[in-house]
C-alpha cells in the first residue's frame, strides 16, 4: 500500500527546495571529485631526499595514500628506521622495485630516482595504466637528441611524445590529461616561472638572458659524494658547471616553445651552504621601455589565485627562508630602463616546488583534484 506522507507544497517549502537543491548537487559533485576515493601511490626511491619529502606529503594528503615505497639498498627495512623524523607519520617497510608486484595495487607511481633509472621503469607502468610522475630528467625533453646530448642514450624515446612537462602553472591543462609527467628540474622551475610570461608576451629579448642561480646542497641528492661533503660546502660559496650545466638545454627547449625564435641563455649555478633553498637572479633585456606595473600585470595574467606563485610588491625581493618548507615560488621584479634590463628574482624550496611539492601538485591535476590539496600545510623540513 502506498504510504501517504501528506507532504503539502507551500511557497516556503518550494523556496527551501529551490535554495538547497544546488547545494545538494554541488555536494554530490564534490564527493565524486574530492570524495572518498583514495589514490594509491608508490614512491620509488623513498630513501632519497625527494622521495622522503613525497612520503611526508602523501601521508598528509586527504585523497592519496602510500601503498608502497621502494629502495634498492634498504629493502626489508622500515622507512622510520632510515628517517626517524617520519615516526608517527608512516608505518611502512621498503620493498625492492618489483614492478609485477605493484600491478593492480597502485594508481600512480612517483619515480624519485636518478636519471637513466627512471626510463627503464616508466614504460611498464604506462603499459599497465599506472600514471607516472618522474622526478628525474628522463621525460622532460620533447627532442630525444637534446636529452641524449645532455645525458645518455634514451631507452624509451617513444614515450617522450606524450610525456608532459610538469611545470604545473604553465602546463596545467595538458597535465590534467597526462599519463606521464616529466617533473622539471629545480633550476628550470626557478627560471621558467618568471621568464615564460615575459618571453611569450614579447616583453624581453630572446637573446642576452643571464641567470645567476644559487642552490642549497640537498639539490645534489642524499648519496655520498665529495662535492657535497660537509667540509667541502660549509663556509664555501662557489659557481660550478659554468657553461655546461645539463639544465641549460632543458630551459632553452621550454623557453623556445614560447618564443618566435630559439631562446639562448647564460646560466651560472652556485652552491651555497644551505641545506635547502634556491634563488635565481635573472637579467633580461627589454624589447621596449616598460614599467614595474606592466611586468607585474603580465605575470598576474599567468598566475591566478590558485597558483603557487607569489608576486612580491615593488621594492621587495624573495628570500629562500620565506619559501623554505613550502611549495611557493616567490618572484620580485625590478625594471631598469637605463640599462634596458628587467631583473627578476625567484626563490623556491628545491625539494618542494623544485621537486616533490610540484610532483604532488601534478598528481592532483592528473587525478582531477584541486591543485593545492595536501600542499597548503607542509610538515617540517628534513
Ligand atoms: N634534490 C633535489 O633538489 C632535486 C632532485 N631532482 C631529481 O629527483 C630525483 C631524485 O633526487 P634525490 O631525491 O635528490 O636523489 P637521492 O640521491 O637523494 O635519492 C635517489 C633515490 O633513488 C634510489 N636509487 C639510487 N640509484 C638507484 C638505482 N640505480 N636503481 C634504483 N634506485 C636507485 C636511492 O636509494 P636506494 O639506494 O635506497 O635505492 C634513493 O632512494 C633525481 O633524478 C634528481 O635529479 C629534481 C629536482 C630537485
Ligand atoms: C646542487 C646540485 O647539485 N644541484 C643539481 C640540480 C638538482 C636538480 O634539480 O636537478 P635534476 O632533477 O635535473 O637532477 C645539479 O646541479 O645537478
Amino acid at each position: 500500500m502506498p504510504m501517504n506522507l501528506n507532504l503539502k507544497r507551500t511557497p516556503l517549502s518550494d523556496t527551501i527546495f529551490f535554495l538547497t537543491q544546488p547545494i545538494i548537487i554541488m555536494g554530490i559533485i564534490h564527493l565524486f571529485h574530492n570524495g572518498n576515493t583514495m589514490i594509491k601511490t608508490c614512491i620509488a626511491g623513498a630513501t632519497g631526499y625527494t622521495g622522503a619529502e613525497l612520503v611526508k606529503l602523501i601521508s598528509g594528503h586527504p585523497n592519496a595514500e602510500i601503498t608502497a615505497v621502494t629502495s634498492r639498498s634498504y629493502a626489508g627495512q622500515k622507512l622510520t628506521d632510515i628517517f626517524p623524523a617520519l615516526g608517527g607519520m608512516v608505518d611502512i617497510t621498503c620493498e625492492p622495485m618489483d614492478m609485477e608486484s605493484l600491478k593492480g595495487r597502485i594508481d600512480c607511481v612517483f619515480l624519485a630516482l636518478p636519471h637513466k633509472v627512471s626510463m627503464s621503469y616508466a614504460p611498464f607502468f604506462i603499459e599497465n595504466n599506472i600514471k607516472v610522475i618522474d622526478l628525474s630528467a628522463d621525460f622532460r625533453f620533447k627532442d630525444p637528441k637534446a636529452y641524449e646530448a645532455a645525458y645518455q642514450p634514451h631507452s624509451a624515446p617513444d614515450l617522450l611524445k606524450n610525456a608532459v612537462y610538469g611545470l604545473s602553472e604553465i602546463y596545467g591543462d595538458a597535465i590534467k590529461k597526462a599519463d606521464l609527467v616529466g617533473n622539471p628540474g629545480c633550476y628550470p622551475t626557478s627560471l621558467l616561472l618568471p621568464l615564460i610570461p615575459l618571453i611569450k608576451e614579447g616583453m624581453v629579448s630572446t637573446r642576452g638572458i643571464v641567470s645567476d642561480s644559487k642552490s642549497g646542497v640537498s639539490g645534489a641528492g642524499r648519496a655520498l659524494s665529495l662535492s657535497s661533503h660537509f667540509c667541502e660546502v660549509n663556509e664555501s660559496f662557489k659557481p660550478y658547471k659554468v657553461g655546461n650545466h645539463r639544465h641549460v638545454p632543458e630551459m632553452e627547449e621550454i623557453l623556445s616553445f614560447h618564443a618566435k625564435e630559439p631562446v639562448k641563455i647564460t646560466f651560472v649555478p652556485h652552491l651555497i651552504p644551505l641545506t635547502r633553498g634556491m634563488v635565481s637572479t635573472i637579467y633580461a633585456e627589454v624589447t621596449a621601455p616598460t614599467t614595474h606595473d606592466a611586468v607585474m600585470n603580465t605575470l598576474k595574467q599567468y598566475y591566478g589565485s590558485d597558483a603557487f606563485v607569489r608576486l612580491l610588491p615593488q621594492g621587495k625581493f624573495p628570500d629562500s627562508a620565506h619559501v623554505r618548507g613550502t611549495n611557493f615560488c616567490d618572484i620580485g621584479v625590478h625594471v631598469d630602463n637605463d640599462s634596458q634590463r628587467i631583473i627578476l628574482v625567484s626563490a623556491i624550496d628545491n625539494i618542494l616546488k623544485g621537486a616533490a611539492g610540484q610532483a604532488v601538485q601534478n598528481m592532483n591535476l592528473m587525478f582531477g583534484m584541486e591543485q593545492r590539496l595536501g600542499l597548503e600545510l607542509i610538515p617540517g623540513a628534513i
